[in-house]
């Protein structure tokens, strides 16, 4: 499903974010990306949904190089794949069904599609009853359920999570987990940023850490294995 060969990142400003990644991650994997802060973490996920350009080396996603696809097209390379963020991103004059319909509006799904398909998602991430509402109505917890439905709203391959928990409280951040699992259950690869060792402890998935811009470790069922 994703695969990266020698992949170097060098932002403009002379910073050296990665170092040499090579991985492979399979169709239907879930996948915890640990490591301190500024290790490359955030880098590594903007190679995959083409946020960023590796400086050098070779990123596919579904056996295609994302080199290969011109600036225009990358509309396309991003319908594989949904990426939830730490702080929501949430558009806060639209309502809740808005949100989600949004993202399937420029794809340019028919109205039936889309009005089934939000119902659908919101759902399946315990939100239904929230479709009329905005934003700023809903508790943290809520705004990041609705932020997966609108990732997974178009069926992608892929959602990738960058600290999807970093801005909830413990109880709240098990059900996005559990949102999350349910995701990844129905076949969807899940690579998820975080710092959370509770998380990665407890609900054991396959660990790659990165440090300096580098692979470190690379586990099935792996420990956090940092003290904070
Ligand atoms: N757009 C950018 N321009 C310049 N430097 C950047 C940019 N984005 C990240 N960096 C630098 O690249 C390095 C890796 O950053 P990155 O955000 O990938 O780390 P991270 O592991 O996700 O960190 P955190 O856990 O704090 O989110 C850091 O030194 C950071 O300052």
């Amino acid at each position: 499903m994703i695969d990266m060969k020698g992949v170097h990142k060098t932002y403009s400003n002379g910073v050296t974010a990665l170092n040499g990644v090579d991985v492979h991650i399979d169709s239907g994997e879930f996948v915890y990306l640990v490591g301190p802060s500024g290790a490359g973490k955030s880098t590594f996920v903007k190679m995959i949904f083409r946020g960023e350009k590796p400086s050098t080396g070779i990123v596919k996603v579904d056996n295609k190089d994302l080199s290969t696809y011109k600036e225009r097209q990358i509309p396309k390379v991003r319908r594989k794949i949904g990426v939830v963020y730490q702080d929501f991103k949430l558009l806060p004059k639209l309502t809740i069904y808005e949100n989600v319909a949004f993202a399937l509006e420029v794809i340019e799904e028919t109205p039936k599609v889309i009005r089934d398909r939000v119902m659908e998602v919101l759902d399946l991430v315990g939100i239904k009853d929230k479709a009329r509402s905005f934003p700023d109505e809903l508790s943290g917890g809520e705004q990041q359920r609705v932020a997966i439905a609108r990732a997974i709203a178009n069926n992608p391959k892929v959602v990738i999570a960058d600290e999807p928990t970093g801005n909830l409280d413990p109880e709240t951040s098990w059900g996005i987990m559990k949102v999350l699992e349910d995701v990844n259950n129905k076949g969807t690869t899940i690579i998820m940023a975080t710092h959370s060792k509770e998380i990665v402890n407890t609900i054991k998935k396959r660990v790659i850490a990165i440090e300096n811009g580098r692979i470190v470790r690379d586990e099935a069922g792996g420990d956090y294995g940092y003290e904070i």
